[in-house]
């Protein structure tokens, strides 16, 4: 058997705020966030955390692909902003879902969490499993440094997530993951200071998101491209869509000039949402499946294309 993605759904929280909102509190503009990176607005918890938002992607797509909770072998959720080390967020959605039969774990890939969990859940498929849900979910703005303008404008909170369902026909054509441990200080978030009374008190604790912004800038359109390429291949001109973590705006532009590839094939939205990290892909899809660019079972060739934190990055070729 082989994975296919039967369903997709979102779940953003309620409070919106504006580049205006946070120009009140910091000291940046509408106009330099807009020009920068593309964003516009992003959702911030204001009552939620992490397993909240995931399980109401989960309850959402138990709802629309009809499937009882019962039958789900595995459920995946990808994040760098769980509510606990342990549970898992998985663990906790399993458990307010009902789906027992479901192993449960969470996958820290930071903004590649989506993809490598959607791999992961192939490979389950492929030795079994019949049923899992991949699902990214983040809270960054509890990661988030409030006073640093360079990173508290740039990210936002949400949960999206798909139901993997086997099938005999295979959907995922082509993978490639990758990651570089040498990178890992270029982004880094939640480090956790040891505090017993036998620990050098040297450690300070640097909870607070932190990013060597121009490092992972020059990564994207270097090792982000090559592994795109890699995965493509001769086959650009098949692809209806890529669906790239939606980091930054120019970003985007680069790539899609760097890959020759037309730049309405990259489908964008964090004007609305900013950097969602690990729900970013599964948002842009679900959003792209309710509004028909994209439809499940239609044969369409999209790419999906993770980079971030570790470094971690890795891009899949599927046809849905
Ligand atoms: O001065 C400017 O223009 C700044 C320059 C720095 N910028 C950046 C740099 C890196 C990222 C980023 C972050 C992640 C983590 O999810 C993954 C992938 C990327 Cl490419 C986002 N923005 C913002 C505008």
């Amino acid at each position: 058997n082989f994975g296919k993605i039967s369903c997709t759904a979102r779940y953003l929280p309620e409070k919106v705020v504006t580049n205006d909102d946070l120009a009140k509190i910091l000291a940046t503009s509408d106009e330099w966030i807009r020009s920068r990176t593309g964003i516009e607005k992003r959702h911030v918890v204001t009552d939620e955390n992490t397993s909240d938002m995931c399980i109401k992607v989960a309850q959402q797509l138990i709802r629309k692909s009809g499937i009882n909770a019962e039958q789900l072998d595995f459920i995946l959720v990808a994040t760098m902003s769980p509510d606990y080390t342990t549970p898992s967020v998985a663990c906790q959605v399993q458990g307010v879902i009902g789906a027992k039969q479901a192993i449960a774990f969470d996958i820290s890939a930071a903004c590649s969490g989506f993809v490598y969990g959607l791999s992961v859940a192939e490979k389950f498929i492929r030795t079994g499993s019949q049923y899992g849900l991949v699902i990214g979910g983040e809270t960054f703005s509890k990661l988030l440094d409030w006073q640093d303008r360079s990173t508290a404008v740039l990210f936002g909170d949400g949960a999206a997530g798909i139901l993997v369902e086997a099938q005999d026909t295979p959907s995922i054509l082509r993978e490639k993951l990758a990651a570089d441990g040498i990178r890992n200080q270029s982004l880094t978030a939640g480090f956790q200071a040891n505090k017993s009374p036998f620990f050098d008190e040297k450690s300070e604790s640097s909870y607070y998101l932190k990013m060597i912004g121009r490092d992972i800038f020059d990564f994207a359109l270097r090792d982000v491209v090559s592994n795109i390429q890699e995965v493509v291949g001769e086959e650009k001109e098949s692809i209806d869509y890529f669906l790239l973590h939606q980091a930054n705006e120019r970003i985007i532009e680069k790539i899609s000039k760097k890959l020759k590839v037309p730049r309405e094939k990259f489908l964008t939205n964090m004007s609305n949402y900013g950097n969602t990290s690990a729900a970013s892909i599964p948002i842009l899809l679900d959003e792209a499946v309710e509004n028909g660019k994209i439809q499940l079972g239609s044969n369409q060739k999209i790419v999906f294309t993770g980079y971030g934190g570790g470094l971690t990055w890795g891009s899949m070729l599927l046809t849905l």
